[in-house]
């Protein structure tokens, strides 16, 4: 994280959804600064006793409540400075049965959040969001890309507001929890096959690292309404499969399963549309909020002619990883290289 220390030098910091990979990762590089305190807010007692133990520091405070909740998150986010909103139902599969319970956390919980920092006057939030956001066909995609709505409307109903709020969008978090890595090096170990949904189906890999670098560079440039993505490559999953079938090792074969429900061949980061009025920033894009007011003739009748020229920043067509590509992707992941070394595997790269 290019932690920017004097940024939280006496400040207090709430995540939501802290006990999580992200919330962890993030809440122990702000422990190394001079802030002044750090939040969690989430739903399960017992993740927040663990991560109390393995964190061990007074500056840590943990509140229990549900961002569905207003109260509880308005008890969390008193006199708090900056919020970092990871909390969120994200597994497709749950949402997709369940897809009100999605809404009730992901839209009107964020809601939630954003009026509590309006109210407690926060002066910066950043909302995770997902490229399942974008052209969306699942109802975790549908619910973020609300998420995403709700955040922009702020700015745009408050052009006096006190707090910055805007959002960033995630490609696959590279070994997050019930993801497809950790599951191949669960198959590989219990000396099964790979199950592989479509060889062809590609995705952006992110690590977590790149993940938390992202939430620090929105926080370090965001203006009103802002949507931040990190640039990144892609892969196919059948090159995934193969970069662990290969570090491991193994003599295991792929075995082809096919879609799951509600998934896409490949995912965007940004469409089009966005990226025809989008900042390029390096390794990030700034995307702007439509920042034309709410007079529905200037909606309606103001085009944007340069959108003709752009296409989607989609998986199937970024620059994509080769197979080595993934292995040393792959290489640079802490969890990866333990599961190496424990199985007497090399986990650094002798050429
Ligand atoms: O047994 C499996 C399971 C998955 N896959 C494939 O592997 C890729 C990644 O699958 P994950 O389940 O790891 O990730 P998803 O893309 O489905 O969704 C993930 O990324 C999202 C962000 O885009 C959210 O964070 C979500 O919670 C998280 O599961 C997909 O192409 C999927 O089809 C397989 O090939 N075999």
């Amino acid at each position: 994280m290019e932690t920017n220390s004097a940024s939280y030098h006496g400040k207090r910091v709430l995540i939501t959804g802290g006990t999580g990979s992200f919330g962890h990762t993030v809440a122990e590089k702000l422990l190394t600064t001079g802030v002044e305190q750090v939040r969690i807010l989430s739903r399960d007692e017992a993740k927040q006793d663990l991560m109390r133990h393995e964190i061990a520091d007074p500056r840590l405070r943990f509140y229990v409540g549900d961002i569905r909740d207003y109260l509880s998150v308005e008890r969390a986010i008193r006199d708090v400075d900056y919020v970092f909103h990871a909390a969120a139902l994200k597994q497709v599969p749950s949402c997709e049965f369940f897809p009100l319970e999605a809404v009730k956390t992901n839209v009107l919980g964020s809601e939630n959040v954003v009026r509590a920092a309006d109210n407690a006057g926060v002066a910066s939030l950043v909302c995770l969001s997902t490229d399942k956001a974008v052209y969306p066909v699942n109802a975790m995609g549908i619910s973020k890309a609300m998420m995403e709505k709700v955040a922009q409307s702020y700015g745009l109903n408050n052009p006096n507001a006190a707090t910055t709020v805007s959002c960033v969008r995630y490609g696959n978090v590279m070994y997050s929890r019930g993801s497809v890595i950790p599951l191949f090096i669960r198959q590989l170990k219990a000396g099964k096959n790979l199950t592989v949904t479509n060889p062809e189906m590609t995705r952006f890999m992110m690590s977590l690292a790149s993940s938390v670098d992202l939430v620090e560079f929105a926080f370090q440039h965001a203006e009103q309404g802002d949507l931040f993505i990190r640039k990144a490559q892609s892969c196919t999953v059948g090159d995934l499969a193969q970069a662990v079938i290969n570090l491991f090792q193994s003599k295991a074969s792929v075995e082809v399963i096919g879609t799951r429900h509600a998934e896409k061949l490949s995912e965007a980061l940004a469409s089009r549309e966005e990226l025809a009025r989008a900042q390029d920033m390096g390794d990030y894009f700034r995307i702007q909020a439509d920042k034309r007011d709410l007079n529905y003739s200037a909606y309606f009748d103001e085009g944007n002619v340069a959108q003709a020229q752009y296409s989607d920043y989609d998986s199937h067509t970024v620059d994509r990883l080769t197979v080595t590509g993934v292995e040393d992707l792959l290489l640079t992941l802490p969890e990866v290289r333990a599961e190496l070394a424990a199985a007497g595997l090399p986990f650094e790269r002798t050429s």
